[in-house]
């Protein structure tokens, strides 16, 4: 029998009594694995070959349990660090032993009931005591955490069953399943190899040299299978959040609006004085914020002193005849520290001053999509930097109406029709409202953005005598809410899901 290459070399690597996953062909053989896939239905088809599919179980780590078999079980974090703080001799307070654990948010309260539930030690009102005999290496879930980080195909079935449960539970193992194709000799492919399989000389293509020659006559050609699986190939394509920034503009252009821009560190004059946000807010001193270390500062002249003065007057006193300021200091350097904008505000300040002073006409429409930043806890809404829609009208009498209206109808244009409104407190908008839109998967209330009418205290020394509405909504949360992700990490930052980035299709 004379048959094409591929389809012998599968013939001879297969067997009739153990099935072999076509992979594995694939390797021995130096094939694709495609062509190995399609050589064998190919001999199926002549029954040569049977071809059976099984699902096969493997145990992986989820993204928390490679951070963990990398960094060690926060459990484990606790117990090192409250041995380090003495907590063998006598029990040490928990917050002693958190912060050399190096344990934030969630993972306090995951450490403290493991720790409890592993018999690591004793928590008792407030404090720890460990068990200095407590071996970290022997404990049997990090040695499972630490086996899968080394291997592959791990088999849940041959795997200690209360060890990995522990770990399902913990959500840091996960059992992954694929469908696995082998291939088994049959009686005739058996009897086909006795008598003996020999390659048959085929061509793959027509050539000029076989066309002139006339030897195209006597060739035998490949057959092609269109049905064979072929390689999925991944063309490079715009970032699914940049599409929806690119729609955003869309809409807000549509809607009558320019676009602005400005630097993203800044002086906290014009993230936070311009604003009426007081100097001893706690924001402005809070961890919370990235402060520049080199320059610390912007320079004097780079203010404009009459700007200055007039932020000062409405800090001190107020605005207006009856004003009430804060009555408490104002000092310039403090408002000339550098940071990295914890909101996008400080662009609409420095338009509207910038706008004010060429004395322009309301209505104005402006808006920016840009990053903001703010250290907060990574979790699956908050990342450390974020894009901020900022947006404002200057008009003559606005109102709450006008404010909600302008987000009735822009969700609307990303199928977001559910939105509510609570009321919030900002030194810089009276009124004030937070927004708030539902998660179409997880069916929970998500904050989207916040919103409300800018203060005299802010306008008047800005220089702007029209109302002016404003808002900052997070880009991230109005995609989570139109396309339905339920973690932003999946989106962006570091640990992307790029599986859902290539099949993500965004269509609003
Ligand atoms: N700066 C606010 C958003 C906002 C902008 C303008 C007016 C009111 C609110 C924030 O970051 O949350």
């Amino acid at each position: 029998m004379k048959l094409p290459e591929t389809q012998v070399a599968v013939l001879e690597a297969a067997s009739a009594d153990d099935p072999t996953p076509v992979e594995q062909i694939a390797e021995e053989t130096g094939e694709q694995v495609q062509a190995v896939a399609g050589a064998a239905f190919e001999l199926e088809e002549k029954g040569l070959l049977a071809v059976t599919e099984r699902i096969d179980a493997e145990l992986v780590l989820t993204q928390e349990g490679e951070q963990y078999a990398f960094e060690g079980l926060p459990e484990h974090s606790l117990w090192v660090g409250a041995l380090s703080g003495g907590a063998d001799e006598e029990p040490i307070e928990l917050g002693k032993a958190i912060g050399p654990a190096g344990l934030q948010g969630e993972q306090v309260d995951i450490a403290l009931s493991n720790f409890a539930r592993k018999g690591m030690g004793d928590i008792d009102s407030g404090t720890v005591a460990v068990d200095p005999e407590f071996d970290p290496d022997s404990d049997p879930e990090h040695a499972l955490l630490e086996r899968l980080s080394e291997e592959e195909g791990v088999d849940p079935a041959e795997t200690d069953d209360d060890r990995v449960d522990a770990l399902e539970r913990r959500g840091l193992v996960e059992v992954e399943e694929s469908t696995v194709r082998e291939v088994t000799l049959t009686d005739e492919g058996v009897t086909a190899m006795m008598e003996g399989v020999e390659v048959a000389e085929t061509v793959g293509q027509v050539t000029p040299e076989l066309l002139t020659s006339g030897e195209w006559e006597d060739v035998e050609f490949a057959e092609y299978n269109v049905q064979a699986d072929a390689e999925t190939v991944h063309g490079g394509k715009p970032h699914a959040l940049r599409e929806m920034s690119e729609r955003v503009k869309d809409v807000l252009v549509g809607m009558g609006f320019e676009e602005m821009q400005g630097p993203h560190v800044d002086a906290d004059f014009y993230i936070n004085d311009c604003l009426f946000m007081p100097q001893d807010h706690p924001a402005r001193n809070h961890w919370d914020r990235f402060a520049l270390e080199e320059p610390a500062q912007m320079d004097r002249e780079n203010l404009p002193p009459d700007l200055v003065d007039r932020v000062e007057a409405a800090h001190r006193d107020g605005v207006g005849p009856d004003g009430e300021g804060y009555h408490s200091p104002w000092d310039e350097d403090f408002a000339r520290a550098l940071a990295l904008r914890g909101h996008t505000t400080n662009l609409s300040v420095r338009h509207l001053a910038g706008l004010a002073e060429g004395d322009i006409d309301p209505p104005q429409r402006y808006f920016s999509i840009e990053k903001a930043y703010r250290n907060d806890t990574l979790d699956a809404t908050h990342l450390l930097e974020f894009f901020q829609i900022e947006g404002w009208v200057m008009a003559e009498d606005l109102s709450v109406r006008d404010l909600m209206g302008t987000f009735t109808e822009f969700y609307e244009q990303f199928g977001i029709t559910d939105i509510q409104f609570k009321p919030h407190y900002n030194p810089y908008t009276e009124p004030s409202f937070e927004l708030f839109g539902r998660h179409p998967e997880t069916d929970e209330l998500i904050e989207i953005g916040n919103s409300g009418i800018f203060r005299p205290e802010m306008l008047e020394p800005l220089g702007v005598e029209a109302d002016v509405m404003a808002w900052g909504l997070a880009l991230e949360r109005l995609f989570m809410l139109a396309t339905g992700a339920e973690d932003i990490r999946d989106v962006h930052g570091t640990l992307v899901d790029l599986d859902f980035l290539r099949n993500e299709e965004v269509v609003y």
